[in-house]
């Protein structure tokens, strides 16, 4: 179980996120929404520590990570997407989800002769990699990808990894129409193992209402909103503070 209790952050006098109390148990998808500036992928990095929290902890299984730097964190389980520095530029495609792989096995991140021979791990790499459609790209090298390839690229990477919490941030931004649903299968087909924390922040409505288990929404850096995805999507607070700030009737006749 994944927890957050008052995580907070400051920057300056601006509070980013605010005092953000939540729970996230295995085999949920919860997405995160909110408008923008609202403090979601800021959540984000202190969760995965990218920043360290001003006040709160993070928790992970009961166990407070929030002084842990973000490997160690990784190491413990929380696995994020759309770092690009997960990948490594210059070698090839099939290589960075091989060392992935490898390193989810416990062969670490070198690259040794001995953890080539295992073919059984090349054949696990080769699958993730067709997966996200990547394997006629398979030997050019991740920097040489265009940025939609790359992101696959980096989808595949976490699935090799296979953390117990997923976090996705926008995880379809940047990508062609043809591209979006592969990524979506992927979440989809993770999202019915049922075992995994699953974090998705996100901002199209259609992708949050058919995934998400659950939605959380942040507005001003505060948690203003949680639960079941339909009666959260139809809440006056989601209304007014994300979704259509639509006037009513009588508000539009007063203006
Ligand atoms: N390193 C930083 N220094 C100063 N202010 C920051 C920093 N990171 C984020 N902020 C501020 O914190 C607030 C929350 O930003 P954040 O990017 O988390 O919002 P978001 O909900 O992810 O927005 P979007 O949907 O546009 O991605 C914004 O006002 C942003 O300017």
């Amino acid at each position: 179980m994944l927890e957050t209790r008052n995580l907070t952050i400051r920057f300056g006098g601006h509070v980013a996120v605010d005092h953000v109390s939540c729970a996230f148990a295995p085999g949920t998808l919860t997405a995160i929404v909110g408008p923008n500036g609202a403090g979601k992928t800021t959540y984000f990095n202190l969760i995965s520590g990218q920043l360290p929290a001003s006040e709160g902890q993070v928790l992970l299984d009961d166990m407070d990570i929030t002084a842990l730097p973000a490997p160690l964190r990784t190491r413990r389980g929380l696995g994020r997407a759309f770092q690009l520095t997960q990948l490594f530029p210059n070698l090839s495609v099939l290589e960075n989800v091989r060392l992935a792989v490898q390193a989810r096995h416990g062969g670490g991140l070198n690259w040794w002769q001995v953890w080539r021979d295992r073919k059984d791990w090349l054949e696990e790499a080769r699958e993730l990699v067709a997966g996200v459609r990547l394997l006629d790209k398979q030997a050019a090298t991740a920097a040489s990808l265009p940025h939609g390839d790359q992101r696959k690229l980096e989808v595949a990477v976490l699935m090799a990894l296979d953390p117990r919490v997923y976090m996705f941030d926008e995880p379809t931004a940047g990508m062609s129409v043809d591209e979006v649903p592969v990524v979506l299968d992927l979440i989809r087909a993770l999202k019915a193992r049922r075992d995994r924390t699953i974090l998705l922040v996100e901002h199209k409505m259609d992708v949050v209402r058919e995934l998400a288990d659950r939605i959380i929404v942040l507005h001003h850096g505060a948690l203003v909103a949680d639960g079941e995805p339909a009666a959260v999507i139809a809440s006056d607070v989601v209304q007014q503070a994300y979704l259509g700030q639509a006037p009513t009737a009588g508000e539009e006749e007063a203006a």
